[in-house]
């Protein structure tokens, strides 16, 4: 696979860069500092360590956000971080918002990806509950790796204000992690939506995220085929079809929802 690792002196340039990034969109935005959820995993860790670093620890907000499906180790964690970063949270369960939800509407009950999703939805909502009531900007812990193949929830985990890590692949968001301090067991961490229970990234995804961020930096964001992109690799050809699909297949995501032409 490729070493996609940046130099000690990239990682500081990185740091500067993506520091120097929130500064400026809080600048522009006119608000009073940033809100984030905080879930334990290493995006939201190295965002908010980020963002603590680029607009002081008091002027960002951190919400845990626990479901029925979330990990205790990873709440802790959570909380764990922004104690350690010296930010001010709030811990405040999901589950009954998402609970009122299937009253309202019972036939999603037992269908993990719609009440998975929206319980993402939900933590949305309170992100921008938070950014409305205090002018904070909602920061994005979305990494290259998730957005290039859709693995986010639209509107949810999705639905933010701009995204400090999204240049990242997922091994330089630990790499970048590691450079700013984060503690090893959150930085070695596996990865997870935390959507419903035992859920894992590449389980889910069916693909390693060494083998996606390569298929990533060499064919999708980079210039190789997909047959020498295989050859390159030392991967079957279907692997890095199946990768570029997912690409294909999201871009809806990436997108700000059509309208139709205007008529002459
Ligand atoms: N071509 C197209 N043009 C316009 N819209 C299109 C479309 N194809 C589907 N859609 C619509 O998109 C919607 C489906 O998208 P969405 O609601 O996001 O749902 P979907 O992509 O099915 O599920 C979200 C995925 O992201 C994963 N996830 C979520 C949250 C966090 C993380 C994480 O890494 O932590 C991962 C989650 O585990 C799941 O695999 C539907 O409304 C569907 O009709
Ligand atoms: N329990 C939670 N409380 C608060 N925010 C959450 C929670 N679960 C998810 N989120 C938000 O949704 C984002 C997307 O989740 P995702 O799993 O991709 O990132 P992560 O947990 O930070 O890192 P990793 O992908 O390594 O698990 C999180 O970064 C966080 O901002
Ligand atoms: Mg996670």
């Amino acid at each position: 696979m490729l070493d996609l690792r940046f130099s000690e002196d990239e990682l500081e340039r990185r740091r500067e860069h993506i520091t120097a990034f929130i500064r400026d969109q809080v600048d522009a935005a006119g608000t009073g500092g940033a809100v984030l959820g905080l879930s334990g995993g290493i995006d939201s860790t190295l965002v908010a360590s980020l963002a603590t670093e680029a607009l002081g620890p008091e002027n960002v907000y951190g919400l845990v956000l626990p479901a029925r499906v979330s990990s205790e180790g990873n709440m802790s964690d959570a909380e764990r971080v922004a104690q350690d970063l010296e930010m001010s949270y709030d811990v405040i369960e999901v589950e009954p918002i998402v609970d009122a939800l299937l009253s309202a509407y019972p036939e999603a009950e037992g269908d993990h990806v719609a009440v998975g999703n929206a319980r993402a939805r939900v933590r949305g909502v309170l992100n921008y509950l938070v950014a409305n009531h205090e002018s904070r900007m909602v920061l994005g812990t979305g990494n290259r790796s998730e957005a290039a193949v859709g693995y986010f929830t639209k509107y949810g985990d999705g639905a933010v204000d701009c995204h400090p890590i999204g240049n990242l692949y997922k091994a330089q968001v630990r790499q970048l992690a590691r450079h700013v301090g984060v503690p090893e067991d959150l930085a070695a961490k596996t990865a997870t939506a935390g959507l419903w229970a035992d859920q894992t990234d590449e389980d889910e995804m069916g693909v390693s995220y060494e083998t996606l961020d390569s298929i990533l930096a060499t064919h999708v964001d980079g210039p190789l085929s997909v047959a020498a992109t295989a050859r390159l690799l030392e991967i079957d050809e279907e692997t890095v079809e199946k990768v570029r699909g997912m690409y294909e297949g999201s871009a809806h995501k990436r997108q700000v929802p059509p309208a139709p032409e205007p008529l002459d």
